[in-house]
Order: structure tokens, then sequence, then C-alpha cells
């Protein structure tokens, strides 16, 4: 993963910094780096109006009295509020060449949060809650240096009930697990990253690169461009939706395997077909199949869900299926797998394969090594993971995707990619999140899973 894109825990950053040092940068250079970098951000925010930068104890409020001193040198009216003195020597020298006088309280335009960064370790005190809030109150634009003071890092969990929402976070050196994971995320506005000089680390998660999407060959035929079987169930509408998202994320060709009469919805494009054993077990065509949306949880789906995945095709399970899957299930399989749980799916999956995992992020990469193939974790925070690599997160897409059938939209649109066979199943999953996103941003407020449908074509032809 390289430096822009790798997101780091604390300790991953620690040990970044740490190498730095090694190499012949100084902490102080590094803060330096740091708060004048954060500096040229808010400078523009502020665009001459008052700033308040609140500096906390550690190195998080050094770099806030590197950032005040740089907008006092560029004419910028700042005050400091410095509710703990610092204690480190690196902040105790900032503060120093910063040189003015701390006020208990302030108002106005830009609020600049350093109280605390990665080394916060425990919910804010009263006092300093308190403070944080008042101040969040008396401006109008609030940027978080590195963190909002009061999540933790790893996690991104909120250690206190109320915190403010940022409109502007600046990562310093690097993305922390935090800027990416929920419920942290949705605090911190825009997001930007300031460069200290940190190196990528080995094994570090990343952030999924916006992908180029394939283009069928001048003589490229429908079945060249990938047969995709998607398995419909005891709840047809869910496999016909799937289907129809499938036949705009880039396969040849899809075909519903259903014995309901009367589908409802079904496109005159679409082709339908009654039971997909004897196509599955022997059309060599099939380059990759769909099975889950609308499936049912009855022994017939069990047994439904058992046969395809021993035909050993390229395969994702969403839904149902996820519900239904059993590690004995996957034995002799070698053909790629993708499963994509919401969360309550996959706390089902983690029970199935015995995962006790209680971190997210580590339960996610854990199961992909279990089931031995791609985890789509979808939700506001999506996580793709796949066995031995770091696992990458995926840009936050509008939360008008929270409707019903957005889940069999994407179902569909991954089994469409890994159908094409041009990538990974783990880069197909990814470029199946991106095209979803981009409907969705494309489909304004309010829209329902037919409308991000309709977006689909246009989604496409933002990746070639
Ligand atoms: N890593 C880098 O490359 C660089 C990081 N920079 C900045 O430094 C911070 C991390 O600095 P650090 O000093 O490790 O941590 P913080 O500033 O976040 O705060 C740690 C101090 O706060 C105390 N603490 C922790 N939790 C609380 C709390 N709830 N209430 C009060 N005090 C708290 C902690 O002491 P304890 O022993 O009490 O836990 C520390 O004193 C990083 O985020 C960047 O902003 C540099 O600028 C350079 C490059
Ligand atoms: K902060």
């Amino acid at each position: 993963m390289d430096a822009p894109n790798q997101i780091l825990t604390a300790a991953q950053m620690r040990a970044g910094e740490e190498r730095l040092i090694a190499d012949g940068t100084s902490v102080t250079e590094l803060m330096e780096r740091a708060g004048r970098g954060a500096a040229d951000w808010v400078f523009r925010v502020a665009a001459g109006r008052k700033v308040t930068v609140l500096c906390g104890p550690g190195n998080n409020g050094g770099d806030g009295y590197v950032i005040a001193r740089v907008l006092a040198e560029r004419g910028v009216p700042v005050e400091v509020v410095a509710p703990r003195a610092p204690t480190t020597d690196v902040a105790k020298e900032a503060r120093k060449r910063w040189g003015g006088e701390p006020v208990v309280t302030a108002r106005g335009a830009v609020l600049v949060d350093c109280l605390f960064g990665t080394g916060l370790s425990r919910p804010l005190s009263g006092d300093l809650h308190r403070l944080l809030i008042e101040l969040s109150y008396a401006h109008n634009h609030w940027i978080a240096v590195d963190l909002p003071s009061g999540i933790d890092a790893d996690s991104g969990e909120l250690l206190n009930d109320v915190l403010p929402v940022y409109s502007l976070t600046l990562a310093l050196g690097a993305w922390k697990l935090a800027h990416w994971m929920m419920p942290a995320q949705a605090i911190m506005g825009d997001l930007r990253l300031v460069d200290i000089g940190v190196e990528p680390e080995e094994g570090a998660a990343g952030l999924s690169e916006r992908p180029t999407l394939f283009v069928p060959e001048r003589d490229a035929h429908k079945y060249a461009r990938g047969l995709l079987a998607v398995i419909g169930g005891a709840m047809p509408g869910a496999g016909v939706l799937a289907s129809r998202a499938a036949m705009h994320g880039g396969a040849g060709y899809v075909k519903l395997y259903s014995d309901h009469d009367g589908l409802p919805g079904v496109p005159p494009d679409l082709v339908v077909a009654g039971d997909p054993m004897p196509a599955l077990a022997t059309d060599p065509r099939i380059a990759a199949v769909l099975i889950g949306p609308g499936l049912g949880r009855s022994e017939e789906a069990r047994s439904v869900l058992s046969w395809v995945l021993a035909c050993d095709l390229p395969t994702v399970c969403d839904a149902d299926a996820l519900v239904l899957l059993e590690p004995e299930m996957l034995e002799d399989r070698s053909a790629p797998l993708v499963l994509t749980p919401h969360a309550g799916e996959l706390d089902a999956i983690g029970n199935a394969f015995a995962s006790s995992e209680p971190d997210r992020l580590e339960q996610v990469t854990e199961l992909a090594e279990a089931i031995e193939g791609v985890l789509v974790a979808k939700g506001p925070d999506t996580i793709v993971a796949a066995p031995g690599r770091p696992p990458v997160f995926m840009p936050p897409a509008p939360s008008w995707l929270s409707t019903a059938g957005t889940g069999d939209v994407l179902a569909g649109l991954i089994a469409s990619q890994l159908a094409v066979g041009e990538t990974s199943a783990f880069q197909a999953a990814q470029n199946g999140c991106w095209l979803h996103r981009e409907a969705a941003l494309r489909a304004g407020p309010a829209f329902s899973a037919s409308g991000l449908v309709a977006q689909l074509p246009a989604a496409y032809g933002a990746f070639l």
C-alpha cells in the first residue's frame, strides 16, 4: 500500500514515526511539518477570521502551538486555550516558540481541536469535555487536528457520548483506522491528509483505490464477457433486482434461475430459466454464480446452497446464503468465493465459523482467512478483506443507500464483476462497491433500489 493510501493503527503510526527519528529526523522537525501542514489548511478556512486553537497536554497539543505560531506569523488573529500544560519536551518547546499567553476561553470563527490525538486513552474528563463542547458552540467552523478529541484511534469508538461534528479533519502523516470507521467517521467532516514523510508500513490496511473498469474487446461476444447465473429462491423479487443490477455491472449475459410463475419486474432482456442444476453442473460458459438474495432459509434452500457451492464455480453468497452457510459447504472448493454480509450476517458467519473476535476489523480479517475467500463487510464503513493481504476500506457512500434492496444490487454488481473475470475476486468485490457508491452519488436523495439500478450505466462510465 503506498503511503498516502495506508491506514495505520496508533501503534503502527508510532513505529513509522520512530523509524523516521532513527533515520535522523527529529521529533521537533516532525511536529513542525505536521503543524505547518495543518496550518496551511486552517489558514485557508479562516480567510482572515479569528481562530481559536485548543491545546492539550501531549504532542497533539504541541501541533496546536505550532499552528498558532504559524497563523500568527501570517497575520491571522489567533488565541490559544490550554486547559492542561504541555507534558512532553517537544510540546513544551513548541509552546515556548509560540510565546503567547493562553486564555481561559474564546470565541471566534474557526475552532482548531488539538486537545488529543492518537494518545487519548480514556474518555474526556468532565471539565475538558465541557470546554470542548462550549468552544464548539462559540465557533462556526470546526477543524480536528489528526483526530477529533474523544475517539479511539483504532476502533473508531466515541469515548464520550456527545462530541462536536467537525467540518474538516486533518490526518497527520497517515490515515488512522478511526478516520474510516464508524461511528467516528460520521463526525470527521471532510478528510485531508498532511504529509510529514511517513513511509509505507508493512501489512497496513489501506484505502481502496478508484479502479478503471473493463471495456469489451472489439471482437467480444456475450459469453466472452462472462455469463452470470443468479439463483432465485422463495422471495423472487430480490433475485430479479440483483440480476437487473448485474446486467449493468460488466457481465455479458445474466441468467436468472427461478421456478416461480409470474416473476415480478422481469425486464424483457433478462433471461429466466428453471432448474439451475443441470446448467451449473455442465455448462462451461457459466463464469460465476450469485446465490442468496431472496433464497429463503428453508431446508430446501440449504440444500440448494450446498449443491451450488459444491459446483466449485466462482460464487458470490449474499443475504440468506450467509445465514445458511456452514464450514462443511466450503470444503473441497478451490474457485473464488465472495461473501457480502451486513453486520448481522457477519455475526452469523462468525458463529458458524467459531470466531468470537470482538474488533470488527480483526473479525473481518480472521473470517476471510477462515473461508479462504473474500469478505465484503458492508455498511456505512465497508471493509473488503481477503486471505494473506491487508484489508481495504471503501470510501464512504451516501447514507441514502440505507434502503431495502440496495444489498441485492451490490451483490449483483460484485457477481457481475466476478463473471467478467478480468481481475481477482478481491478486486472484483471492490469494483462492485465502487459502482454501487457511484450510482448512489448519481441517484440523488431518497432513491429506491430501482433508482440505483437506473444509474448504473452512467456509473460504469465514470470508471472507463
Ligand atoms: N506520530 C507522529 O508521527 C506524529 C504525531 N504528532 C502528534 O502527536 C499526537 C500524539 O501525541 P501523544 O503525545 O502521543 O498523544 P496526545 O497528544 O493525543 O495525548 C496524550 C497525552 O494525553 C494524556 N491523556 C490521554 N487521555 C487523556 C484523557 N482522557 N484526559 C486527560 N489526559 C489524557 C496522556 O497521558 P496519560 O498518561 O494521562 O494517558 C498524554 O499525556 C498525534 O495525534 C499527532 O497529533 C506530532 O505532531 C509529530 C508526528
Ligand atoms: K485533536
